[in-house]
């Protein structure tokens, strides 16, 4: 298993080129499977997702491959599939996985989707999924791990539905949003998520052919067509603002002077006002940030919250910069139960946290201390990172794959970035 040896102390200083979105890219991925025809993705990020999705759309028999000459370039044709089954082999490692049942369903008439495997952060449930598919007159039952759904017999084809869902979730909007494309007549999805991730899968779907309007909103609405096709051109994925938000993080913990290009600051408004809060000096235009920080920074509280809200995702990440600043601050985690898995390791590198339900109170102090500790999530690994750059002496972050699976090279951005930051194999 590889760890990151990371020797603290050093401040962060140059440019940095922000990935694609693993979080629209994986949707993306799927949204493939709707049509017969190939579908080009750009700006796909390198990371071990989207490998498990090339894997997963391969195993149904799709063709699936990165270009040699341009390696952020993905060509998938999903023209002749020989499965619509789904394994638990596949799926386990990753949640995401969930986003080829809407697009099989809809195009194939049946599927058979693993449940995904449980996740350090929460139970994570798929209901929403579900509940959403039924409405489309879909036929589900969940046995022995597997969700299999069979459009309604005769037409095979999903029927548009009204559907709101109980509570705002993300890739369950995507999964609905995918399925309608295809259905008969309309679909209006209430209390749909909002995240910039879901207009840009909307945006891709729509130069497939889909009629979509509202994306962006709480209220989308779809008009099903009866085929997809090739993307008019081939479709740019939109710049990871949790990769970039982490980067953000990681310069106003370490401080420096760093310019982060090929980024979206206004999906970021939220990090940006905590982290200016904090002290940070931010400026920003249509494709770059460049932030800026000196000396200790100011706790600041903070409370997750959907789109555009502060993100789940920065959680973390925030939190690590939280336990080197001046001053006490409440962290509080509304999207997911159990999402406080980094705060042991943050302690073993001597931070003060106390953890009260939802809430997590930070007492910043002046200088963690390298340790060895244990990634146990994607943001988990990176608040530790964030937490190894500051800390004095060596701090050893093992379990790494975790941060493999959201993140394009992380340290070698890093490195880029003068950090004392290596992987050692194992
Ligand atoms: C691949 C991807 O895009 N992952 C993101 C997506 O995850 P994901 O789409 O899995 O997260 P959701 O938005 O669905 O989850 C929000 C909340 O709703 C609950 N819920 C969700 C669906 C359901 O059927 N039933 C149910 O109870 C979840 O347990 C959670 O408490 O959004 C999360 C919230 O921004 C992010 O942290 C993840 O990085
Ligand atoms: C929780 C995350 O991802 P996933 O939904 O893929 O587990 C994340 O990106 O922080």
């Amino acid at each position: 298993m590889d760890k990151l040896l990371i020797r603290g102390g050093h401040a962060l200083q140059g440019d940095v080129v922000i990935s694609g979105a693993k979080n629209a890219a994986l949707p993306e991925l799927c949204a493939a499977l709707l049509c017969a025809e190939p579908v080009t993705l750009v700006n796909v990020p390198r990371l071990q997702d989207v490998s498990t999705t090339l894997k997963v759309l391969r195993h149904l028999g799709a063709t699936a491959e990165r270009s040699e000459s341009r390696p952020d370039e993905v060509r998938i044709d999903a023209g002749q599939l020989n499965s619509t089954e789904a394994p638990y082999e596949l799926v386990r490692t990753m949640r995401a996985s969930i986003l080829v049942l809407g697009p099989l369903l809809a195009r194939f008439g049946t599927a058979k989707v693993s449940l995904p495997g449980g996740c350090a952060i929460g139970s994570r449930p798929v209901d929403q999924h579900i509940k959403g598919l039924q409405a489309m007159g879909a036929q589900i039952t969940v046995e022995h791990g597997y969700i299999n759904a069979a459009a309604p017999a005769g037409t095979g084809r999903l029927k548009g539905a009204r559907i709101t869902t109980d509570m705002v979730t993300v890739t369950g909007t995507e999964n609905l949003m995918m399925a309608a494309t295809l259905a008969e007549g309309e679909t209006v999805l209430e209390n749909a998520a909002q995240e910039p991730e879901i207009p840009d899968l909307a945006e891709m779907l729509i130069a497939m052919g889909a009629k979509i309007e509202g994306h962006g909103s709480s209220r989308i609405r779809i008009q099903g067509v009866e085929r997809l096709h090739s993307p008019v051109r081939p479709h740019h994925i939109v710049p990871d603002r949790i990769e970039a938000g982490t980067f953000l993080c990681a310069v106003a913990a370490a401080g420096g002077d760093v310019t982060l290009r090929r980024v979206r600051a206004d999906h970021l408004d939220a990090v940006i006002d905590k982290l200016r809060e904090a002290g940070a000096v931010i400026e920003a235009g249509d494709d770059w940030i460049r932030v800026q920080a000196s000396g200790r920074m100011k706790s600041v509280h903070f409370r997750t919250s959907e789109y555009p809200a502060f993100p789940t995702d920065m959680q973390a990440q925030f939190m690590a910069l939280n336990c080197i600043a001046q001053g006490t601050s409440r962290v509080t985690e509304t999207i997911f139960e159990n999402r406080f898995m980094h705060v042991n390791e943050l302690v073993r590198l001597g931070a003060h946290i106390a953890v009260d339900g939802h809430t997590a109170i930070v007492e910043g102090i002046a200088q963690l201390s390298g340790a060895h500790v244990m990634a146990t999530d994607l943001r988990a690994s990176a608040s530790l990172v964030i937490a190894g750059l500051v800390a004095d002496g060596e701090t050893v972050v093992d379990r790494i794959y975790h941060l493999d699976r959201g993140y394009d090279q992380m340290e070698a951005k890093l490195r880029g970035l003068g950090a004392d930051i290596e992987r050692i194999k194992g």
